[in-house]
């Protein structure tokens, strides 16, 4: 069964844009990080006031996935935001708790430390910049630690004597999240009355990755980005976000900050899902400001089919706008075209 690391190694990075900003020893923003004036650009402008906070809060769904009507109100949520914040997901809040904790552990680390574990060019996991980074003229505001699979090669070095509670609190989460993504897919295959013959195998072999993000405190936050705006590649990507930092864009509205609720779970959705639903479940963009005082972790879970496995629109779709192809090949068009990558597939 193919991998993500078999996916990217074709499509390797420039080392330059895999190494993070060295932020232990950074006290100023510098030029490399400072964001020219765009339409999107100062984020301040476009950031709700904290009194509108209330409002963004009710604008995004917030979804109990205990609720008698769930199938409904998360195609709902799909078809018309392509995010929810999703309550009574059954993931304990001590393991998220930990996560977070090891995560700060982690990026706690000397820079020289982490850079131990560097990802490599054509490497998926490890300690690096965003893939992102190598198709912006400046540079992020971010570092990441990505796991797919077990951790502990890279867990042994960071913590020669000590990686055992690292390892199990990111298994453990792995795994628990891996179930709660398989339910909400079923749940949102039902809605689009797509089969779950057609699906179910391969949304059951269903890989995934683990993101740990971090933001450090930043001298100057109205200067720079977290992360530019982006939609993610895989089908669903399900987050959890210690402080506020994270905003969608929502046609007819603009910019929306999801506010973080205690104990929830945010969910969006990525392009191969769009591929999968035939748009009827369009991938969402967002972006991540960065803020003065809180160094901001937030935790990412992607899920997609196994790499050598082929997505196309769902059989029942009418007028295909997508063409076939295989998870591989998508993330590999991904890896050169990033955000023009559907149009790439997009049948004229
Ligand atoms: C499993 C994934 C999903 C990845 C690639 C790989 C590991 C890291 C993920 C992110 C995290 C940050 C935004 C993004 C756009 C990025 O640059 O790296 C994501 C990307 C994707 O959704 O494509
Ligand atoms: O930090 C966040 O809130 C979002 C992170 C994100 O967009 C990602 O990991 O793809
Ligand atoms: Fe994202």
């Amino acid at each position: 069964m193919g991998t993500l690391s078999e996916a990217y190694k074709d499509v390797p990075m420039r080392l330059k844009h895999v190494i993070p900003l060295d932020f232990e020893s950074t006290k100023v923003v510098p030029e490399s990080h400072i964001w020219p004036e765009t339409e999107n650009f100062p984020l301040s402008d476009h950031i709700l006031p904290s009194d509108d906070n209330e409002k963004s809060k009710s604008w995004i769904p917030v979804i109990d996935l205990m609720a008698p009507n769930v199938v409904e109100l998360i195609g709902h949520a799909c078809e018309t935001w392509g995010v929810f914040q999703l309550t009574n997901h059954g993931i304990p809040s001590s393991l998220i708790h930990d996560v977070e904790f090891q995560a700060r552990r982690l990026f706690s680390l000397p820079t020289k430390q982490k850079l131990k574990v560097l990802r490599s060019a054509g490497g998926a996991t490890g300690y690096g910049a965003a893939r992102m980074a190598q198709f912006l003229t400046k540079y992020l505001w971010h570092e990441g630690f990505t796991i797919a699979g077990s951790p502990v090669e890279h867990a042994s070095v960071l913590w020669p004597h000590d990686h055992k509670t690292f390892c199990d609190v990111m298994e453990n989460y792995q795994k628990m999240m891996k179930s709660l993504a398989h339910q909400l897919l079923l749940l949102m295959l039902k809605w689009l009355e797509v089969s779950e013959d057609e699906l179910n195998w391969k949304l059951s072999m269903s890989q995934d990755a683990l993101q740990l993000n971090s933001f450090p405190a930043c001298p100057d936050p109205k200067s720079t980005i977290g992360l530019a705006p982006h939609t993610d590649s895989m089908l669903m990507t399900v987050l959890h976000q210690s402080h506020e930092g994270l905003q969608i864009f929502h046609d007819g509205i603009g910019w929306v900050t999801v506010s973080p609720i205690e104990g929830a779970l945010v969910v969006n959705l990525g392009n191969l899902m769009d591929i999968l639903s035939n748009g009827k479940f369009p991938s969402i963009q967002h972006r991540v400001f960065v803020n003065q005082i809180r160094h901001r972790i937030s935790v990412a879970y992607f899920c997609f089919p196994p790499t050598d496995s082929q997505v196309a629109p769902f059989a029942k779709s009418e007028c295909p706008i997508y063409s076939s192809l295989t998870v591989k090949e998508f993330l590999q068009i991904r890896a050169k075209h990033m955000e023009d990558a559907l149009s790439v597939i997009t049948i004229k």
